[in-house]
């Protein structure tokens, strides 16, 4: 069943054409990778799938409805979002960790934090630091668990490993397989790897000058790449 569909997504700011004429569906519990070079457009393409911009021309639909209908903060609720600089805000780990669950009136699930905090690698006493107090990819990985605390339908990941050492980006790889397979979650991420795209996508949108260029199962897509190189 499809989760988002986009119609002749366009974006123009100061007469720039940043993205044009997307139409796509992406399915609900898929794995989907999006590549393409730096400011083709990706991450606007995750801001406009979190409301945090509007489309200039078409329509975003998720769940069959037009996403501008939806009340911005209980859309993501449903729609994670997570960036390339986590940003933590003044307060310990625990704060922030807290903060969606009061964000979105729900009740504080201590063992879940915990649980979490622990399939990340951070140790619970790190609970009481401060971002200060933090490696970059220390604070990654807390953005990245504050963003599933409160179970998205859909998360959207932009660059998230792009500043960790490889043993801590195949943990965060493995974890969002695990919650892909376990929680029926969508996930829409952002990267530069081609390996790691192979490793988790399953399906790769490839986007150039602001518009879609392919839209592919990976093997097709790394297929379709090796043939345009021979
Ligand atoms: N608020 C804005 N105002 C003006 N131009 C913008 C704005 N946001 C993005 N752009 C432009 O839109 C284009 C696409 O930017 P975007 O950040 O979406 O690219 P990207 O593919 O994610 O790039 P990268 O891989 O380098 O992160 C770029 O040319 C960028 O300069």
């Amino acid at each position: 069943m499809s989760i988002i569909t986009l119609d002749k997504v366009g974006l123009l700011i100061n007469n720039q054409h940043i993205l044009q004429n997307i139409t796509l569906t992406i399915e609900e519990n898929t794995l989907i990778g999006i590549a393409g070079p730096s400011g083709s457009g990706k991450s606007s393409l995750l801001r406009l799938l979190n409301l945090l911009i509007s489309p200039t021309s078409g329509t975003i639909f998720y769940h069959n409805k037009n996403i501008m209908d939806y009340n911005p903060m209980k859309l993501r609720q449903e729609i994670g979002y997570v960036l390339q600089k986590p940003y933590l805000f003044d307060g310990t780990v625990l704060d922030n960790l807290e903060y969606p669950y009061y964000l979105h009136g729900l009740k504080v699930d201590k063992e879940e934090i915990a649980s979490f905090l622990e399939k990340v690698h951070i140790p619970l006493s790190y609970a009481s630091k401060t971002r200060h107090e933090l490696s970059g990819g220390e604070q990654q990985r807390i953005a990245f668990i504050r963003s599933l605390l409160i179970k998205p339908k859909v998360l959207l990941l932009d660059e998230i490993t792009a500043a960790l050492d490889e043993n801590t980006t195949i943990l965060l790889e493995n974890f969002i397989n695990d919650l892909h397979k376990h929680s029926q979650i969508t996930v829409i991420f952002v990267t530069h790897n081609s390996s790691q795209l192979h490793r988790l996508a399953q399906k790769v949108i490839y986007i150039e000058k602001g518009q879609v260029n392919i839209f592919a199962d990976t093997e097709k897509y790394f297929a379709a790449k090796e043939n345009s190189n021979e």
